[in-house]
């Protein structure tokens, strides 16, 4: 069994990973971590979790946390890279939820986060936690940088063109939506259902973190530097991500695009390109491992668009960190992922 520990477990990443583990063959969770619900069962919180887990909050202790395999960050920016060091240096893989690990170049992470990083030599250690692009390096790493929620559903969407090389690399555009749950289980004003129910509203159109994190995996791919404009937005659901993301074609004649998406992706378990013409629907990938993608060409001219919805707690996040663990202990890739999505 795979011993796991999970720090910061009353968020909803952290209740996420809950419910998917309940349901792994493989894993046994030793230790789960709240400062401000120490001494409660995991079940009297979470009571859709009763009869799974007997287990309750501890703070966390890097002395328990080191007898653990692999231990999962569920928590802010700021924590993982203050408890990922020691973990390493005993020998414990470490997957980070957060973006502690994710931009390779720390000047760059320092000024989008707004603060110093404490362990920069840890950071080009990390791998980049997006399967579908790093699945061996992620298989023999020991520290991850899981991708971001908006980072994975627009990479996973442009990957393909810029892959191939198709489509103008300096005029992409990302116009993304997510469910409030993106936001974390914090109180704040901005999750309130008065502010955030029945409206609907762009936020960190002049800079969002995740721009640098999408940025730095797209000119990955494309071999240079891309150009990106990405607007998220606020969405009055509580789960999921919708991205409708464009690109110019430099040749518009017919490229075979949907064969593109199919071949990309044929052999990824969690991707599932649909048939010319599709619309993807958030509530489609609910509770599920899965980003479902279309790809049009609007009247035929020089615009992709592409859609891709995931949910943002599980591909998002939860999902993809087990889905990385399952590789990192060679265990089936789909192992405890195989829920289908909720609908309606
Ligand atoms: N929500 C989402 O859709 C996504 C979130 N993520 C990332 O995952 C991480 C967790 O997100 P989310 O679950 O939404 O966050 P929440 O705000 O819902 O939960 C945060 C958790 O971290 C714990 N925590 C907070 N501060 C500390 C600290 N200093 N030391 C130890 N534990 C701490 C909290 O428990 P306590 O304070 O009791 O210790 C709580 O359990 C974040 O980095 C987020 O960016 C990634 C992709 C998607
Ligand atoms: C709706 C909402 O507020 N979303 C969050 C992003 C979700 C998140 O937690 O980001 P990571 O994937 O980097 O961890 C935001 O815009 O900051």
């Amino acid at each position: 069994m795979i011993k796991v520990g999970i720090v910061g477990g009353t968020g909803y990443t952290g209740v996420e990973l809950l419910r998917i583990l309940a349901n792994h063959p493989q894993v046994k969770v030793e230790v789960i971590t709240s400062r401000s619900e120490e001494g409660i069962a995991v079940a009297d919180m979470f009571p859709n979790l009763r009869g799974h887990f007997d287990l309750a909050f501890t703070v966390p202790d890097v002395e328990r946390l080191a007898q653990c395999d692999v231990v999962f960050f569920a928590t802010p920016h700021g924590v993982a890279m203050s408890l990922a060091p020691e973990l390493i240096a005993r020998g414990v893989k470490v997957i980070d939820l957060g973006a502690d690990f994710r931009i390779k170049d720390v000047a760059v992470w320092e000024d989008w986060y707004k603060m110093s990083h404490t362990c920069p030599d840890l950071v080009a250690q990390a791998v980049y936690g997006l399967p579908e692009v790093n699945r061996e390096a992620i298989a023999s790493a020991q520290l991850i940088a899981c991708a971001g929620c908006y980072p994975t559903a627009t990479q996973l969407g442009f990957l393909p063109l810029l892959e191939a090389g198709l489509v103008d690399h300096r005029r992409l555009i990302a116009d993304c939506k997510s469910g409030v749950s993106g936001a974390g289980r914090g109180a704040s004003v901005g999750s309130l259902l008065c502010e955030s129910s029945e409206s609907f509203k762009a936020y960190g159109v002049a800079g969002h973190r995740h721009l640098p994190e999408i940025r730095q995996g797209l000119s990955l791919a494309a071999g240079k530097p891309v150009g990106l404009t990405f607007v998220p937005h606020l969405t009055p659901m509580i789960r999921g991500i919708h991205a409708t993301l464009y690109a110019t074609l430099k040749d518009p004649v017919d490229q075979g695009l949907q064969t593109l998406f199919a071949e990309r992706y044929a052999h990824e378990p969690f991707v599932d390109v649909m048939p010319a013409g599709s619309h993807p629907e958030t509530r489609s990938v609910k509770g599920s491992n899965v980003c479902r993608i279309s790809v049009h060409r609007p009247q035929n001219d020089d615009t992709v668009v592409v859609l891709s919805v995931i949910d943002n707690l599980v591909k998002g996040a939860s999902g993809q960190a087990v889905q990385i663990m399952n590789l990192m202990f060679e265990r089936p890739e789909n192992e405890g992922l195989q829920q289908v999505a909720l609908m309606p």
